[in-house]
């Protein structure tokens, strides 16, 4: 797939989860790398940032994608020649989808072990890391049952119940507006994260902050699963987390909006949930507390340097073994 194909198909959420979102734009800057035709490392770069750019700017909000275009671009030397230049790149998007579907298996194995046998799990939206700790769980023969919401207005409840229906996890599949009457029923959140600032606020799909503020009232704990390419290094030096406003039209039909003059659709993808209702982080490198975000930042991000910046900033970065 080119670039222009891949970005679009991020931007329309054909290929999303933070995740795979990254990992698709390492594959994307792979390819082009290995068919861009550039008659110097000068060329050459300028072509990759131009690409690296396009890619980061498709979604805002999840980390994960700057954070991987970032890993990617750093291992062009602009000093050697374009073939080594070429080269570089190709090796540091090889590393970057190696290390990320090592980091989703480690965070299904470490998520596991919180989860116990006949625990009742509630999840928002697909996370794949979610989705991996309590197949886990199921795969150690622990007899697990799982509430699922809708999500709307994407429907990504749908591909989460599809798959812990075919991993054989018995699933209640419910309206977003339905946790709080089922919250008494559940005795553990599992969620993803879009991104995680350092003070170990997590973004996440639409809804997430309602279900950890509705579980921490009933105190039932919330396990956020979270590579650690997730954090936001830029969040260090004051910089915010962009919350995505996809189109009215998931929402309200077109035809409907046009006769309503007076009503405004609004529909950000994300929220934030605060610190105080994250009981732990689940990473590669181990479980955290929320408060812990500016370690594993430090650590393993580099966090003077942060995400891909086009056109700016010296390239380092995500250490993901
Ligand atoms: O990386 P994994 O854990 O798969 O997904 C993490 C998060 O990415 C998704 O965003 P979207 O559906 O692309 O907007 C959801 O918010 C999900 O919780």
């Amino acid at each position: 797939m080119t670039v222009p194909e891949t970005a679009e198909k991020i931007k329309s959420m054909e290929i999303r989860g933070a995740g795979r979102i990254a990992r698709t734009a390492a594959e994307a800057l792979r390819d082009h790398a290995l068919s861009l035709a550039a008659p110097d490392t000068a060329a050459f770069k300028k072509e990759m940032e131009q690409a690296a750019a396009l890619l980061v700017s498709t979604r805002p909000t999840a980390v994960s994608l700057p954070n991987a275009v970032h890993y990617v671009m750093a291992g062009l030397d602009p000093s050697v020649n374009v073939d080594e230049a070429r080269n570089g790149v190709i090796h540091r998007a090889e590393q970057f989808i190696q290390s990320s579907q090592h980091a989703v298996e480690r965070i299904a194995g470490f998520g596991a072990r919180h989860i116990r046998d006949g625990d009742v799990i509630l999840t928002h939206c697909n996370s794949e890391v979610a989705l991996g700790c309590m197949i886990e769980a199921r795969r150690q023969g622990k007899e697990i049952e799982v509430f699922a919401t809708e999500v709307r207005p994407r429907n990504q409840g749908h591909i989460t119940i599809r798959t812990l229906n075919d991993a054989g996890i018995k699933t209640n599949f419910i309206v977003d507006s339905a946790v709080r009457s089922f919250i008494n029923n559940v005795n553990l959140v599992i969620v993803g994260a879009d991104a995680v600032t350092v003070n170990g606020a997590v973004v996440n799909k639409i809804g997430t902050s309602q279900v950890a503020h509705t579980a921490a009232e009933a105190r039932v704990n919330v396990i956020v699963a979270a590579e650690t390419y997730k954090f936001a290094p830029r969040t260090v030096v004051g910089e915010l987390i962009e919350i995505e406003e996809r189109p009215p039209n998931e929402v309200l039909p077109d035809e409907i909006a046009r006769t309503l003059p007076n009503v405004t659709v609004r529909n950000p993808a994300f929220d934030v949930t605060p610190p105080e209702y994250i009981d732990l982080i689940v990473t590669e490198q181990g479980a955290i507390p929320p408060q812990m975000a500016y370690v594993i930042i430090r650590e393993y991000l580099g966090w003077e340097i942060g995400e891909f910046n086009p056109g700016g900033g010296s390239p380092a970065g995500f250490n993901g073994e």
